[in-house]
């Protein structure tokens, strides 16, 4: 990893600790001070922005199953796959995106020959697109690894492409290759208020602690 991703990722959890030791003393202040109901276990941790926080438990992936993905009835075993791993889902929507969502999405691919279809493929409304937010530590990478090689062709046993499809133009999913896309790409289909959510889960203990 290049010295400057390195930095980036210790400032930012630098600024995720912070955030935590003020929401933390908050906290305290309010069970001292306010009313005694125990504080609410969604967005308790609000400070996150949508995109997570790269290098963290709270490092945040932008998932989807492509048109074939649903239109072959796979969605419920991507989910699965992430779910039995330990990953938390914060989003999760169903769509047909527009053609300038797909356009954004896939601007660096805007030169390939093949971009025109790709965009009709995502954008057609022949079957809609589950987009998802996934959090947990090394949840980009992982994702990716879980994924399997874009080709499926290339793609290991195992793994989702290597397990269900066979060409490059209907790999059915998609993953974030990095955290600055997994930013771009969260900030893109997750915009909106509220539709990424904190939510305390009650398998941390058992799926994320290193004791
Ligand atoms: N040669 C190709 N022919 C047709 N479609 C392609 C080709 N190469 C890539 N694609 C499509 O474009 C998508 C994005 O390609 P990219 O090179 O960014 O790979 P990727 O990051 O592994 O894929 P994704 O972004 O979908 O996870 C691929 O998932 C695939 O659907």
């Amino acid at each position: 990893m290049a010295t400057s991703s390195r930095q980036a990722l210790r400032s930012n959890a630098a600024r995720f600790g912070a955030a935590v030791a003020v929401g933390a003393a908050v906290s305290f202040a309010f069970t001292l001070y306010g009313n005694s109901k125990a504080a609410p276990t969604l967005h308790a941790d609000s400070a996150v922005p949508i995109y997570g926080v790269p290098g963290t438990a709270k490092e945040r992936t932008f998932i989807a199953v492509k048109p074939d993905g649903v239109q072959r009835g796979l969605v419920s075993d991507i989910i699965g796959r992430f779910e039995r791993r330990g990953y938390k889902l914060v989003g999760l929507k169903l769509l047909v995106p527009s053609v300038a969502l797909a356009k954004e999405h896939y601007a660096d691919l805007s030169s390939k020959p093949f971009f025109a279809g790709l965009v009709d493929y995502m954008t057609n409304g022949k079957a809609p697109v589950v987009g998802m937010v996934w959090e947990g530590p090394a949840v980009i990478k992982q994702g990716r690894v879980m994924l399997g090689a874009t080709d499926p062709k290339a793609a290991g046993p195992g793994t989702i492409r290597g397990d269900y499809c066979l060409s490059i133009g209907r790999n059915i999913c998609h993953g974030s290759d990095s955290a600055e896309s997994a930013e771009k790409e969260i900030s893109l289909w997750f915009g909106g208020r509220g539709e990424v959510v904190s939510w305390a889960s009650n398998n941390d203990e058992w799926v994320v602690s290193d004791n």
